[in-house]
């Protein structure tokens, strides 16, 4: 800025030299020109440019008093130079009048033009004046400004410093900036190539995400329609159960009707033979009688021989008596005397004629029994060929009878054969559903509502959801006029009977059977129904638990599976778990405090390289009936309660495991199974400040806050898949280890009470097997394999 205005030449100066240069009439031309754009001059005159209306040619300029009137005519420089060169015209005749006219008109022009200069000298000088009142003005102006250049300088030189400075800085800032900047660049770049990468690896997350969803759709398709297949197959094997069961009935039905053919086969084969014996002694008596009847014959041959000779011999006699009598009559004189003789002959006709007559009776009497031997033969011979009729149907009956059952046999076979493979299937599918539900899994109990709960008349605080996804799963907690929904695999409203739980769990249940480690435990508050839900009144049939049912199912499948080549062989044991303390509930003399202490048994928990776990000096005891389990549970319940009067009052202070350990072998495929049932009715989960309690007390609300506090820690380290799962923090998780670490069915019950002053206790327990229900803690694995030749299960 200050050398461009250096290298300017002041303003003043330059206006000077232009006033010196210029020429009068240049002057005038420019002067004229500001007078046109400035106005009237400071001589109060208009005037006027050249060639305008009052502009007059000098040589038509007229008179000197038009002269005088008209000043303000105006001279061009070529108007001057030529009246200064016009010369008088040459006249041939010299005419002096005219040549005076001419010179007062070229006088009067050059006057004209001298008033013009005057005029315009006085301009000039006005002007000079002025412009030397305007220099002086604009020189001090000039002055003014030169000082306040200077001023102006210094302030643009110490801005100019300033500005430097600002520049340096800014530059260095800018530097900065720039470097920043090309960090920010590479830094972009980076970004951008990083953005890149990321959108990269986000299209392929989105694109794995799109997978994994369409895996999930496809995976919930597929557990969608393996339920529906299951659902369908329970409905086969329902049907094939129903089936089977008819078949059952039919073959019994077969079976009896089979026993009552053969029964009546039996009494027809007894009818037949006695008929046999009948017909034979019939027979017999036919060939009696024919015998007889041929003696008869022969008898009434000899007799009718004997009556023919008998006829003759009448015949004779009446011959002779004719002759007698001819001879009577001749010697009818000789009657007399041979009165003797003839009376002698009559008596002899008579006795011949009796004889004859009985004879003859004799025969029509044999006549009339062999006639009636002749129909009873006939009839002996009808009934004969109606028992050999009725015997031949009887056979073909029984031949019918026989190919039927043959029939039925082979399809009961065959309906055994499609129940195992159904057995089978479903046992799989089973394991492939609760393989892709992650293997904890949980349901939800409400207990209905008690007349100690008090507060019944509130508002209640459970509701369920009737959305149709949550549907049977949902669970909504009211506290403060606020909703906490909840979903999990199952939930159990207060209606829920002990059968409507069961069958829910006997599938899981039965896997035990199958070689799996299963493992099923109650957990809730104080009074929340876990003791309810596990054992129930096993006195009652309708209000047994699931321990009781899950026993009964347990011994009535290995029963059915004996069909099927399977012998089991089951181990019970009990222990309570007090203040980190093991008890052993199936002990006979169960000491009632400090047992281990007393009787010296440690109580040590090992598992072995199989995964299964031991109690040393833990009773375990051989079962092999429910009769036998039901005892036991009935000396655990007593334990329990002999334990509760001496130490606690309630059982909720500890947990109660029960273990049932069962080994099989396929006698016909050498195959072996190791299942494990696990049944836990933990301790109530109640909070220290809501159970207010001390000593003891206190004692025990931390023992088992800290066992269920370790209980959610393994679980929520497995579901993380930590590398290290606190086990050994607390007995309860170490004892269950196998079953938690994701080698086991895991199934909890969190039991929940309706009771709107327990709502707190509630949602705490809720939260807690929300967050249970979301791990995935592995995979089950069976335990089977194939038996030894040494091996056999005694
Ligand atoms: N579903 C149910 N139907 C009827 N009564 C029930 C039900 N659930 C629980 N109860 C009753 O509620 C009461 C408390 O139940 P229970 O003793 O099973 O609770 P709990 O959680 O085991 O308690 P604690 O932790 O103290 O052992 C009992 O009287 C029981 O009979």
């Amino acid at each position: 800025m200050a050398s461009r205005d250096q290298n300017r030449p002041p303003r003043s100066t330059s206006i000077r030299r232009e006033v010196r240069d210029e020429n009068p009439l240049d002057k005038r031309r420019r002067i004229g020109a500001q007078g046109k754009a400035v106005g009237p001059t400071s001589s109060g005159r208009t005037r006027q440019p050249l060639g305008t209306a009052n502009r007059q040619d000098p040589s038509t300029a007229g008179d000197a008093g038009n002269a005088e009137e008209c000043p303000t005519h105006e001279f061009t420089k070529e108007e001057v130079e030529a009246l200064l060169n016009e010369k008088p015209k040459p006249q041939k005749q010299p005419d002096f009048k005219a040549k005076l006219q001419q010179s007062a008109d070229y006088i009067k022009r050059l006057k004209l033009c001298v008033k013009w200069f005057q005029q315009c000298d006085e301009n000039h000088v006005l002007e000079k004046e002025n412009l030397k009142n305007s220099l002086e003005s604009a020189e001090k102006k000039c002055t003014d400004t030169e000082l306040e250049k200077k001023n102006k300088e210094e302030e643009l030189n110490a801005v100019i410093s300033e500005l430097r400075e600002n520049n340096a800085s800014l530059q260095e800032k800018l530097s900065k900036e720039v470097s920043e900047k090309l960090d920010a660049i590479d830094r972009h770049k980076s970004e951008a190539e990083a953005r890149v990468n990321a959108e990269k690896s986000v299209a392929s997350l989105t694109e794995e995400l799109e997978k994994a969803q369409k895996d999930i759709v496809a995976a919930n398709e597929r557990a969608d329609s393996l339920d529906n297949t299951h659902k369908r197959l329970q409905e086969y094997i329902l049907s094939l159960q129903q089936y089977n069961s008819k078949l059952i009935a039919d073959h019994e039905a077969a079976r009896e009707s089979l026993k009552r053919v053969e029964k009546e086969k039996l009494t027809i084969v007894e009818n037949l033979s006695t008929l046999r014996g009948h017909c034979n002694s019939l027979q017999e008596q036919l060939t009696l009688s024919r015998t007889s009847q041929d003696e008869a014959i022969t008898q009434k041959e000899t007799l009718i021989n004997e009556v023919k000779c008998l006829r003759g011999e009448l015949q004779q006699v009446r011959d002779d008596r004719d002759r007698q009598v001819s001879q009577v009559h001749a010697l009818s004189d000789q009657m007399v005397k041979f009165k003797e003789t003839a009376g002698k002959s009559f008596a002899e006709l008579d006795n011949l004629t009796m004889k004859s007559k009985s004879l003859e009776e004799k025969c029509s009497s044999q006549r009339e029994q062999i006639r009636i031997l002749e129909i009873q033969i006939s009839a002996a011979n009808e009934k004969l060929k109606m028992a050999d009729l009725s015997a031949s149907e009887t056979r073909t009956e029984y031949l019918e009878q026989k190919r039927i059952i043959q029939e039925l046999q082979d399809r009961l076979a065959e309906m055994e054969q499609k129940l195992i493979e159904g057995e089978d299937l479903r046992k799989r599918l089973h394991n492939t559903i609760l393989e892709l539900k992650g293997n904890i899994r949980v349901f939800c109990r409400v207990r209905p509502l008690l007349p100690d709960d008090g507060a019944a008349t509130e508002a209640p605080v459970i509701s369920y959801p009737t959305s149709v996804e949550s549907l049977g799963r949902g669970i909504d907690l009211i506290q403060s006029g606020n909703k906490y929904p909840f979903t999990f695999d199952k939930v159990f409203d207060h209606e829920a009977s002990q059968q409507d739980i069961f069958v829910e769990i006997s599938q899981l249940v039965q896997s035990a059977l199958d070689g799996y480690k299963v493992c099923i435990f109650a957990y809730g508050q104080t009074g929340s129904g876990k003791t309810y839900t596990m054992m129930g009144r096993p006195e009652a049939q309708e209000e047994k638990g699931l321990i009781p049912r899950s026993l009964e199912q347990i011994f009535q499948s290995s029963q059915s599976l004996q069909a099927q080549g399977w012998k089991y062989k089951m181990q019970a044991s009990m222990l309570e778990i007090y203040n980190e303390t093991i008890r052993d509930l199936l002990s006979i003399n169960r000491p009632i405090a400090s047992e281990s202490a007393v009787s010296g048994k440690q109580y040590t928990i090992k598992h072995d390289a199989n995964g299964n776990t031991h109690v040393s000096d833990l009773t375990v005891v051989d079962v092999s009936s429910i009769a036998e389990i039901s005892s036991l549970l009935r000396q655990a319940a007593q334990s329990r309660s002999v334990g509760r009067t001496h130490m606690n009052e309630q059982s909720s202070r500890s947990h109660m495991v029960f273990t049932l350990r069962i080994s099989g072998v396929n006698e016909a495929t050498e195959q072996q199974v190791q299942g494990v049932l696990n049944l836990i009715d933990l301790a109530g989960s109640e909070r220290l400040s809501r159970s207010g309690a001390t000593g003891d007390r206190l004692k025990e609300t931390q023992a088992i806050n800290k066992s269920l506090s370790s209980l959610s820690d393994v679980i929520f380290a497995l579901a993380k898949k930590e590398e290290h799962v606190p086990y050994r923090n607390s007995k309860l998780t170490y004892l269950l280890q196998p079953c938690l670490g994701g080698d086991s069915k895991t199934l909890m019950f969190v039991n929940v009470s309706p009771d709107p002053t327990s709502v707190g206790e509630s949602l705490c327990s809720l939260r807690f097997a929300a967050r249970v229900n979301s791990c995935e803690i592995g995979t089950a694995h069976r335990q089977t394999s194939l038996r030894l030749a040494d091996s056999r299960l005694s």
